[in-house]
């Protein structure tokens, strides 16, 4: 399987503000990558890197072979921030042609995209109606919404699950992982521990740095515990104890 992305010696920050350190990440097609970690770890900090909004202060980001920044390879990503970047004063469906066609896709694409994507998030009862209106978990659900209707080969969606309830979580993660299976990679933050372990990889990050990575079966047969959870707080405690002790 090709690699999709690369992340190689990374280190990142703002102005003198070093944020990440010394990042190694290898996302193959089709794979499901969870990055998660504490509020302030550096999550959006390496999303936003690897989507080329950020220049990297040393190291190198490679998406789809190309070395990022690089414009050109935008309308290959689907990304979905973590504040809802939308059109409180269109409807549903003109915010999603107006992404859709910003993505590149032609009015018949759109046609065709607009009540998949939407459908993927349970909204197509909701496309006419204007997003000022909307809750907060439909706005997150109209977010994702955005990201798929281009059908992209990679996801970047940050903290996509925010606002969303069970039912609608377990429909999106089907999706995820039928996606994955035709090839999409996805790339996805999160504090929530349901959907580390649904992740094929996952990346914990605190403090600037992995603290660990691998498969969540890996991890918790390598942390000898019984959840990511788990792995992630022992994970931690080694991190301080290394830190207090060095
Ligand atoms: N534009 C910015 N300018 C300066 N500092 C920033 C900027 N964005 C983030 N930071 C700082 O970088 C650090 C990492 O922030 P980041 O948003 O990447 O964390 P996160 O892991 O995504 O957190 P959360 O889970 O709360 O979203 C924080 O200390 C934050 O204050």
């Amino acid at each position: 399987m090709s690699i999709t992305i690369q992340v190689t010696n990374l280190q990142q920050g703002y102005g003198k503000n070093v944020v990440l350190r010394d990042i190694n990440l290898t996302v193959k097609g089709g794979e499901i990558v969870g990055l998660i970690g504490p509020s302030g770890a550096g999550k959006t900090t390496l999303v936003s890197t690897i989507m080329g909004m950020l220049k990297p202060q040393k190291g190198t980001v490679t998406v789809l072979q190309q070395r990022m920044p690089n414009r050109k390879l935008l309308g290959k990503i689907g990304y979905m921030a973590q504040t809802d970047a939308l059109y409180n004063s269109l409807t549903a469906r003109e915010n999603l042609k107006f992404f859709g066609a910003m993505q590149g896709l032609s009015v018949a694409e759109l046609k065709k995209q607009i009540p998949y994507a939407a459908g993927i998030v349970n909204l197509n009862a909701d496309l006419d109606k204007y997003v000022k209106n909307f809750s907060g978990g439909m706005k997150r659900r109209l977010s994702l919404a955005i990201a798929l209707v281009s059908n992209p080969e990679l996801l970047i969606l940050d903290e996509p699950t925010v606002g969303i309830d069970p039912e609608l979580r377990q429909q999106i993660w089907h999706e995820l992982q039928h996606l994955a299976k035709v090839g999409k990679t996805i790339l996805l933050t999160t504090h929530v521990m349901a959907d580390a372990e649904q992740s094929d990889q996952l990346m914990m990050i605190r403090n600037g740095v992995a603290i660990a990575q691998g498969t969540p079966n890996q991890l918790i047969r390598n942390y000898q515990v019984t959840s990511v959870e788990e792995v992630f707080l022992k994970a931690g405690r080694q991190q301080d104890a290394h830190t207090h002790n060095g």
